[in-house]
């Protein structure tokens, strides 16, 4: 897990860190390591950083002042280095006067060519998104070229200025970065929603702060090894009860694709046996030989989880097959449908009294309808995690970045989204294998966290063939589990 915190908590820390150490040293290792980056990527591109043009955009923080001190070590390897300070009387003192030692120079406005432009305009300092005058020198600076004639490359400094750093949020304009170099600690801005997004490529520099960060993280971001140590693999001593029976209550007569897709997400997963219950018993027969269909919940026997609501429509039916499902004594993943009826009943009292987990996946309008109020809003980890906490459910909130979160306030951010997933009928996939996780055993925030991150890797999978459906991903999930080492059998041994 790679944790990412908030502006409060990385202060904190930098707050008694520095109380340690010689007053600057924090900025002279940040703009260090920055210096380093952008000459690489200038060599990169050119075969070197000598004689390339670097432009500054130059706030009036400390964010400006990591940008001006990492260009005057640029400009002493033999880089041109110009500075455009948008607030000339509260630029970075210490900062200027090093460029200008070095042999930089300030300009009015941005030169032409230029073929790295570093900005340092606002980092966790910053909020509600760029001024009038800093997103015209954005736009007219990224709209320069190099000496290649290609576009600038975008080096952002902590963050890209105009995210929030807390939120990832955007109001109105903000840099678009390809890399973004960061210090001390990830922000979970750079992580969620259009944050993440218009940082690029996210390089977190280490400057000592790690020991210092106290608090819990703000959110946590999944890595292969996680899921891959998680995902439950058949062993010798298995059948397929002991591997779980994941039962399906999705589909009606309006809505039989819904019922195909989740159980095809189901059959993707680790559990042992699909179970079908449902008025689409007889396409999901005809689709799916392995499966076993029955009409209604009450009749499927038994299973060790259920997902229930893809496509089944809110009439008396689809109310008894949630009810049947909400009182069963095993995790439920509620999905769509599910979640609308839920949210005509009392959803807390509903779901806190239920005898086991309960996994929640709206999208921000089936959010707007459980919580009652709106839609999730700027603050996509708090919306979660208010969510969570009311109901008592783990809570999957769709998006680019996919954000799940638990009742007692941990959160996580799935980094494998991709918006070729932004078609009719993926999450259906995504509910069927989320379920066939909890049948497989894995504790319910788990089982989110890594069906999230399955999924998004296979919607990338088959993006690479073309325009992705739903049943793409459906048939990309095996290819991906076995090529990303996610699945496995395990020996005797
Ligand atoms: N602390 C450390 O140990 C280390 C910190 N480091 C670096 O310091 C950075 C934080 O520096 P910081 O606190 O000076 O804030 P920063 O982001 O530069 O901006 C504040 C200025 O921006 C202004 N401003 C705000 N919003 C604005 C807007 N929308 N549009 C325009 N202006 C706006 C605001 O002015 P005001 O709104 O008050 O008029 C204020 O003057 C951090 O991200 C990292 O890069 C590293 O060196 C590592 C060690
Ligand atoms: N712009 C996007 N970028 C990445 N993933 C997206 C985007 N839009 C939607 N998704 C993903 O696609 C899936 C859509 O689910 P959902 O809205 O329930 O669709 P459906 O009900 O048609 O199955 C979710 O996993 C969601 O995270």
């Amino acid at each position: 897990m790679r944790p990412a915190w908030r502006v409060a908590s990385i202060r904190a820390a930098e707050e008694a860190y520095m109380a340690t150490l010689p007053a600057g040293t924090l900025m002279q290792r940040a703009a260090t390591a920055l210096a380093r980056r952008c000459a690489e990527l200038l060599a990169d591109r050119y075969g070197g950083a000598y004689g390339r043009r670097v432009l500054l955009l130059v706030g009036a923080g400390n964010n400006g002042g990591d940008a001006l001190f990492a260009g005057a070590a640029l400009a002493r390897r033999g880089v041109q280095v110009a500075a455009v300070l948008l607030n000339p009387e509260r630029t970075h003192a210490a900062g200027l006067s090093a460029l200008t030692a070095a042999g930089g120079r300030t300009l009015a406005a941005p030169p032409d060519p230029v073929d790295l432009v570093v900005d340092g305009i606002l980092g966790i300092g910053g909020r509600g998104g760029l001024r009038a005058d800093a997103v015209d020198l954005v736009a007219r600076a990224t709209g320069t070229r190099g000496a290649d004639g290609a576009r600038p490359t975008v080096v952002a400094v902590d963050l890209p200025s105009g995210i929030d750093p807390d939120t990832g949020a955007v109001s109105g304009e903000a840099v678009r970065a390809d890399v973004t170099v960061t210090f001390g600690a990830l922000k979970a801005g750079l992580l969620i929603g259009a944050g993440a997004v218009h940082s690029g490529l996210v390089e977190l520099v280490d400057i000592g702060l790690g020991p210092w960060l106290r608090d819990d993280p703000a959110v946590e971001v999944p890595e292969l090894d996680d899921v891959a140590g998680w995902w439950p693999r058949p062993g010798p001593g298995d059948d397929k009860y002991t591997r779980g029976v994941v039962g399906i209550a999705t589909g009606s007569a309006v809505y039989p694709g819904a019922a195909l897709l989740s159980t095809g997400g189901a059959l993707a997963g680790p559990a042992g046996m699909v179970r079908y219950a449902g008025a689409a018993l007889e396409s999901v027969r005809d689709h799916y030989p392995t499966v076993i269909p029955t009409g209604r919940v009450a009749d499927a026997g038994r299973v060790q989880a259920w997902t229930c609501g893809c496509g089944l429509g809110t009439d008396e039916r689809a109310k008894a097959e949630l009810r049947a499902v909400l009182a069963a004594p095993v995790p439920a993943c509620l999905d769509a449908d599910g979640l609308t009826l839920l949210a005509e009943d009392s959803v807390v009292d509903t779901l806190r009294g239920r005898p086991a987990p309960t996994v929640l996946t709206p999208h921000d309008r089936e959010f707007a309808r459980l919580s009652g109020g709106g839609e999730p809003g700027d603050d996509r980890v708090a919306a979660t995690l208010g969510l969570a906490a009311r109901t008592g459910a783990v809570v999957l909130l769709k998006g680019d970045r996919t954000i799940v979160g638990t009742p007692d306030g941990r959160a996580y951010v799935n980094p494998t989204g991709t918006p070729a997933l932004a078609t009719a009928g993926t999450g259906d996939v995504l509910a069927g294998l989320l379920g066939a996780l909890l049948a497989g055993g894995l504790p319910p925030e788990r089982a989110a966290v890594a069906a999230a991150y399955v999924h998004g890797l296979a919607g990338r999978y088959a993006a690479e063939s073309g325009p992705v459906t739903a049943a793409d991903v459906i048939a990309a999930l095996r290819p991906v589990l076995a090529r990303a080492g996610i699945w496995g059998v395990r020996s005797a041994t």
